[in-house]
């Protein structure tokens, strides 16, 4: 008998005694389950796919969306949540508590990234990853980002429920900070995360609006201690093989077209840019028109200007939005010496989007010439390039969708999320469903608790089929 034939033998006798060692009533269970959620029979050709009843705790995670909505800066139904504050830091121990009950294992980054971890089978492996933000700009709803953590909570428990065993270890998510709100740039956890050295230098100097920094307001939450370089939040390439994010809409599409799940196959392209114009001020009634060089009148044009720019894009994909305009001093008797304009422009076609941004600049230039004002400042703050959603999640999300009987559509994000930087790492994708009239960013934001329990049940299976590839 041949070496190489000696050798296969004794592999098979190995394997033989190993198998034998997990109770034949065990062994059939793991493989009944797997077959189950991946879809496939472990011993046929991959055709055959059954899905099975998740049972899903509607009735707990409905209150946990009002529970949730209570740690809010603004009154209800309005929800108020900004990044390290104190409400903030309630609704992070809440969460963390329904992700130990849930069974998980919690640890914590140096900025207040929140991981969730229910070991697999084989441990040793890459992650199969969700989650979202827990973070809500002013007077805003209850759902944006806290669908996907709660909701992800709710699929472990839901996987848990239905006696499933990850073969990869899965991991819930809450990124810090999705929203720029209170430091000006927009998924700075998630953005961290994805290895950017740009924001981990420029966070060393960040303030906010009250002139606390970064640090110190990290510290005040409980974070950051003793720490000066964030690259310590830095993840490799490949650290997680997949993930996938439950989200809201933030559209009109799949209710109007009464469907109950979106499948995103791409996030546009986010930038945001900071203008300050500085001209001479002075008395509204004793200074005449033609002596004024007014940087608020600055402020107005360039906003319209941007208007004009997306609108003449040639694309309705290309989207410009003037958030935030402050004048100085803000007297109604002075003529603004100072303005601040921060503007949004996005796009699913990087290239256009960065023309625009180009003709905007070329507008605040001249603007200072028509004017006679300075420009003080014209910074790009981000200016992030789109991101596409992995064919595997996508077929994953397709794939589970379809055994659940639940209607779906393609479609891309047009607003940005956690998924575009988590992108940069592993292979990622995006799960919506339908939100009233597509209302967010404010208190009349909904989503039905039906819709809801279908996401969960769509990410639960996805999570499972993702987990056993
Ligand atoms: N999803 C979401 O609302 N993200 C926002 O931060 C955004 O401005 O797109
Ligand atoms: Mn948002
Ligand atoms: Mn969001």
């Amino acid at each position: 008998m041949s070496l190489l034939h000696f050798h296969t033998v004794l592999l098979i006798l190995l394997l033989c005694i190993s198998f034998s060692a997990i109770s034949s009533k065990q062994h059939e269970e793991i493989t009944t389950t797997m077959e189950q959620f991946s879809g496939y029979s472990i011993h046929e050709p991959p055709h055959s796919s059954q899905s099975i009843s998740l049972s899903l705790d509607s009735h707990a995670l409905h209150n946990q969306f009002d529970e949730l909505s209570a740690f809010s800066d603004s009154p209800h139904p309005s929800v108020t949540r900004v990044l390290y504050t104190d409400k903030d830091v309630l609704a992070r121990r809440y969460v963390k508590n329904l992700m130990e009950i849930a069974g998980l294992s919690v640890r914590e980054d140096a900025i207040g990234n929140i991981f969730g971890r229910w070991d697999g089978l084989e441990p040793e492996l890459a992650a199969v990853a969700t989650g979202s933000h827990i973070d809500a700009i002013p007077y805003s709803g209850k759902y944006d980002g806290v669908v996907g953590v709660l909701g992800a909570i709710e699929a472990i428990n839901v996987l848990k429920r239905s006696g499933f065993k990850p073969r990869r270890s899965l991991e819930v998510i809450l990124f810090t900070s999705e929203e720029p709100t209170r430091f000006g740039i927009g998924c700075l956890g998630s953005r961290l995360l994805s290895g950017s050295e740009n924001l981990a230098s420029a966070l060393k100097t960040t303030t906010d609006s009250q002139n606390i920094s970064f640090l110190d307001a990290a510290r005040s939450a409980g974070y950051a201690k003793d720490i000066d370089d964030l690259s310590s939040v830095f993840l490799k390439k490949g650290a997680y093989s997949a993930f996938v994010e439950l989200h809201i809409e933030q559209g009109p599409i799949l209710e109007d077209e009464g469907i109950s799940i979106g499948i995103v196959t791409a996030i546009a392209a986010p930038a945001s840019l900071k203008v300050e114009f500085e001209g001479n001020g002075g008395h509204a009634g004793a200074v005449l028109m033609p002596n004024r060089n007014d940087a608020g009148l600055a402020a107005a044009e360039l906003a319209l200007a941007v208007e004009k720019h997306v609108l003449e894009s040639g694309s309705i994909d290309t989207v410009g939005t003037v958030g935030i305009l402050e004048l100085h001093p803000g007297a109604i008797n002075s003529i603004p010496s100072k303005s601040h304009i921060e503007i949004d422009t996005r796009d699913i076609d990087e290239e256009r989007r960065n023309r625009v941004i180009e003709k905007i600049h070329q507008s605040a230039i001249k603007i200072t010439k028509t004017r006679g004002v300075k420009l003080s400042e014209f910074s790009i703050i981000n200016q992030d390039p789109p991101a596409l959603s992995s064919e595997a999640v996508i077929k994953a999300v397709e794939t589970a969708t379809r055994e659940l009987n639940l209607t779906s559509k393609l479609m891309i994000s047009r607003a940005y999320h956690d998924s575009l930087f988590m992108a940069r790492l592993s292979p990622t994708g995006m799960i919506f469903i339908p939100c009233y009239k597509g209302y967010s960013h404010k208190p009349e934001e909904f989503a039905s608790i039906q819709d809801v329990a279908n996401g969960v049940k769509v990410l639960a299976s996805t999570l499972a089929k993702l987990s056993l590839q």
